[in-house]
């Protein structure tokens, strides 16, 4: 796992730093600055371009000093634009002014819109543009001089390099505060930010370099991440194993309720994507009024329940009782139906002593029911949720577009509450678990968001539990495994269009490539 850094942690870890381990501000800026410059020049080749450091007036503008004057020595032709009041430049930032001054640079000071109407206004016809506006300490949203400051650059059509974050950019949620600037790269000290992984965040940040500015293991210890973004390392490490002597009694056997009529396709794409995984026996329950069930793999065994037109009758619940018995974990919801007897077949899932994952139907039920959602929070064996944005809404009562601007607290709030793991998707997957540890999983595309994409990610965790793999790696080893797939397919086939179904069948080359390390970007 890679660990990130929330804006307060790493405004700590900095202090802890400076404070307990004795590190000066002005050298972790010095190192900031001077590796930034590096970054630059290795990626810029443009020598004798211009380029303009935007500077900020608290710490991230002392950065973007610092990268300034050893961008000057090393000869690039450079301006620093000081935005805000000069009187408001923070300590380190006025020592990294003056001795950017000291070495020759030049200086322009704007402190308002009409400052940049002036002769200035050349100053935009820069190359490239360093960001050192705002980095962790963005506080409220970009607006009035900034906004029209970032606004002039967006105009110019100069390439960005961000310092830290891109400005305008929460650190934590990947929003934009107000206005925000778009890099090609991002520059990032310490640890990179949940916000350059999250959207918009991620499509504002570029080439993300993480710079080691020396805060050392003995104090960032003291600062467990509670998000990490899921490493293909990671993945490798956490496969399945396989032994020459194992057999399909090894690998688990999952019990999948799902499929009334009208969407028995969620079912047969739900048992191919745990089939897929690697589990090793699969009973598919259906309506038997949704037999037979196109597409369906000779691998699956399936039964058909009491159903109607509409999916599970009454009698259903008789039939599902005897189901669970030798059977490792349920999944249920993909194209299950919300009726009464759904209902009811559920609350058999959550008083079984069996884990469950949730996905779809499932989860519109415990919404609808808050017995079945208390339920989920009294058992006692893990529950996996895997819903999407409007399902999550539905699950937390909040609206689509709050869950959306904060996706990593929605998602811990209510795997702590709830006392479960929740993986919402989106761009990018969030997993969390009851304990609140985060996972960010950034594999995967908008080819993605297709119906049918979520009933196989379903089956996949599930397949992965089945084969002995605990909820808090099954969901975020399932979501990259999932992304990759599709990665993989966008990059063969193209960005959108191809299956769900195919990309449960590429899984077996995911695995390969993975365990192999063959040339597939991680
Ligand atoms: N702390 C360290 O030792 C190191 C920090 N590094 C860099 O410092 C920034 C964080 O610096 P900080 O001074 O806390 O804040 P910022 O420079 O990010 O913010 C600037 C300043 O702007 C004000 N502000 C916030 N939002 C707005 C807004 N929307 N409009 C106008 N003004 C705003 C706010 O008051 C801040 O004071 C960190 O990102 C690093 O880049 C070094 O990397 C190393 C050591
Ligand atoms: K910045």
């Amino acid at each position: 796992m890679r660990p990130l850094a929330t804006a307060a942690s790493m405004a700590a870890m900095d202090k802890d730093t400076m404070e307990n381990f004795g590190l000066p501000g002005r050298i972790l800026m010095e190192t900031a600055g001077r590796e930034s410059a590096r970054i630059i020049s290795d990626n810029f080749p443009l020598r004798k371009k211009s380029v303009l450091v935007l500077c900020g007036t608290g710490n991230n503008g002392g950065d973007g000093w610092v990268a300034a004057r050893y961008l000057l020595g090393w000869g690039w032709d450079i301006h620093v634009l000081l935005a805000g009041p000069p009187e408001k430049l923070s300590p380190e930032s006025r020592i990294n002014k003056t001795l950017y001054e000291k070495a020759g640079g030049r200086v322009f000071m704007a402190e308002d819109a009409a400052a940049l109407k002036g002769p200035e206004q050349a100053l935009f016809r820069a190359d490239l543009f360093v960001d050192a506006l705002f980095g962790i300490g963005l506080d409220r949203p970009v607006q009035g001089f900034y906004a029209g400051l970032m606004e002039r650059v967006k105009e110019s059509g100069g390439a960005v390099v961000s310092l830290d974050i891109p400005s305008g950019i929460h650190a934590d949620t990947g929003a934009i505060q107000g206005k925000a600037l778009k890099a090609s790269h991002t520059i990032t000290f310490g640890f990179a930010k949940p916000g350059l992984l999250l959207e918009p965040g991620r499509s504002h940040s570029g080439k993300i370099h993480v710079v080691d500015i020396g805060i050392p293991e003995v104090i960032s210890q003291k600062y467990p991440p509670r998000v990490e973004q899921v490493t293909k390392k990671w993945a490798a490490a956490q496969l399945p194993k396989r032994s020459a002597a194992s057999h399909k009694g090894h690998f688990g056997h999952l019990l999948l309720v799902a499929g009334a009529p009208a969407t028995r396709g969620a079912a047969v794409l739900a048992a191919t994507g745990a089939l897929r995984s690697g589990c090793g026996l699969i009973s598919l329950a259906v309506p038997e009024t949704s037999l037979p069930l196109p597409g369906i793999l000779p691998e699956i065994m399936v039964q058909g329940l009491k159903g109607d037109g509409k999916g599970f009758s009454s009698q259903a619940t008789e039939n599902l009782l005897p189901l669970l018995a030798g059977k490792s974990l349920a999944a249920a919801g993909p194209g299950m139906g919300t009726g009464k007897t759904a209902a009811a077949m559920l609350r058999i899932l959550l008083e079984s002593p069996l884990p469950l994952v949730l996905d779809a139907d499932a989860l519109n039920l415990l919404a609808q029911h808050g017995d079945l959602m208390d339920l989920l929070s009294c058992k006692k064996e893990a529950c996996v949720l895997t819903p999407h944005p409007g399902e999550m809404a539905r699950l937390c009562g909040m609206s689509v577009q709050a869950v959306q601007e904060d996706r990593i607290r929605a998602a811990r709030d209510f795997a702590m509450e709830k006392d479960c793991h929740l993986l919402l998707k989106g761009a990018a997957t969030i997993t969390a678990t009851p304990q609140g540890l985060c996972r960010i999983i950034t594999e995967g595309n908008p080819g993605m968001a297709t119906g049918g994409s979520g009933d196989v990610l379903c089956g996949i965790i599930a397949g992965l539990m089945a084969q002995g793999k605990p909820a808090d790696t099954a969901a975020p080893l399932g979501a990259f495994l999932h992304g990759m797939a599709a990665d993989h397919l966008a990059e063969k086939q193209g960005p959108q269009g191809y299956l769900p179904s195919e990309v449960a069948a590429v899984l077996p080359e995911i695995f390969k490539s993975i365990t192999t390390g063959s040339a597939w970007k991680s």
